[in-house]
């Protein structure tokens, strides 16, 4: 099967604005967001007009080189960083492409102790987000190939695998190809895939709306189910394993994801499917011993309440509206990352591929 993930550009540098691929009108419309700002790209982030740990990451990288103006002063330039790094709180891609452009703005500052932006600086920064942008679509690519591996290591021969997918980890969430989305894509380049059970994902609908938009593009034949179908779905059906992308794992290995994942890995347990988490290192915060240390991110009720213009619930339901949880270790049996793959993780053997 010929890829043609390529198609997907949901991130775009065109010389002097971010281009964006609107994730909240997808796919009943193909709109862009040009942000000539470093407000309008926290503004995009914070609105989810680009989405998925990898590319609010990278999104952000290109947000400070907007910040970067020429003549501006260093201290405003690093309120801007704050703000970029602040606007959304659970993925640590995000606060992780910050340091990366915070660190490289103050080598330049102690090598040259300019207190203002030069052209210099702002062409370092711009090589920095490229760079960001780059080695995020390499892992990728990487990572399709190691999870590919290790799933066929692991599978008796002879059938065509089914999968369970969870929220949109492909390459609308990231740089390009996709984190578990990649690992799907690799197994449905040799033809190893049976199908996609593609969960929709309430509320945001990231699954009905965006995997399902992808795996339409590639021709990747796929299923879309109510999140409440998936035990059931697992009971009927064989479903070999259930594949997601993440947004924070801990030293433990313990891993926040779309709200829901939790609850999928119980199920995947008791119904022997294997569960595997596919995230580049940017994802792996090792400053937090284990996932009750993440800040899970609330939203607003309307996204919960509201279809559209149409309330779903009485005008004064009060709501709770996480939009991700933390699966333990225990109930994990791979991590894929572009270093490696850990069975069943731990933190001994986080400590081995990431310190
Ligand atoms: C490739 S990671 C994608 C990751 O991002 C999602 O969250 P959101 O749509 O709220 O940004 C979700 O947790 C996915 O697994």
């Amino acid at each position: 099967m010929q890829s043609s993930f390529s198609k997907v550009e949901a991130i775009s540098w065109t010389g002097t604005q971010l281009k964006l691929l609107d994730q909240q009108v997808l796919p009943s419309q193909i709109h862009y967001v040009l942000c000539s700002t470093a407000e309008d790209v926290a503004k995009a982030i914070q609105q989810m007009v680009v989405r998925g740990a990898p590319a609010i990451g990278i999104s952000a990288a290109y947000g400070a080189v907007l910040a970067a103006t020429e003549g501006q002063s260093i201290s405003s330039l690093m309120a801007m960083l704050d703000m970029l790094s602040a606007a959304r709180p659970t993925a640590v891609n995000l606060r992780w492409a910050i340091e990366r452009m915070r660190k490289l703005t103050n080598e330049h500052v102690s090598s040259s102790a300019e207190e203002q932006v030069t052209a210099s600086l702002k062409n370092k920064l711009m090589a920095e987000a490229v760079a960001i942008h780059q080695e995020d679509v390499s892992a990728n690519q990487i990572m399709g190939q190691y999870g590919k591996k290790a799933i066929l290591a692991s599978s008796s021969a002879g059938h065509k695998l089914s999968v369970m997918t969870h929220c949109n980890a492909g390459a609308l969430a990231t740089g390009g190809y996709g984190t578990a989305l990649g690992v799907i894509r690799a197994l449905a380049e040799t033809n190893e895939l049976d199908k996609v059970w593609v969960n929709e994902t309430r509320p945001w609908l990231q699954g009905a709306r965006l995997t399902a938009w992808e795996l339409t593009q590639e021709n990747i034949p796929f299923v879309v189910g109510v999140d409440g179908a998936a035990a059931y779905h697992m009971t009927t059906n064989k479903i070999d394993w259930v594949i997601v992308g993440a947004d924070r794992i801990t030293a433990n290995g313990d891993t926040a994801n779309k709200i829901g994942t939790y609850g999928l890995a119980l199920l995947a347990h008791h119904h022997g499917c294997k569960f595997m988490v596919v995230a580049p290192s940017s994802t792996v915060d090792m400053s937090l011993a284990s996932g009750e240390e993440i800040e899970i991110e609330c939203r607003g009720r309307n996204e919960l309440i509201m279809l559209g213009d149409k309330m779903l619930a009485p005008e004064n339901t009060s709501v709770s509206n996480p939009v991700f949880d933390v699966t333990p270790a225990s109930l994990i049996n791979m991590i894929v990352t572009e270093r490696g793959v850990i069975e069943n993780p731990t933190q001994a053997k986080m400590q081995q591929l990431f310190c």
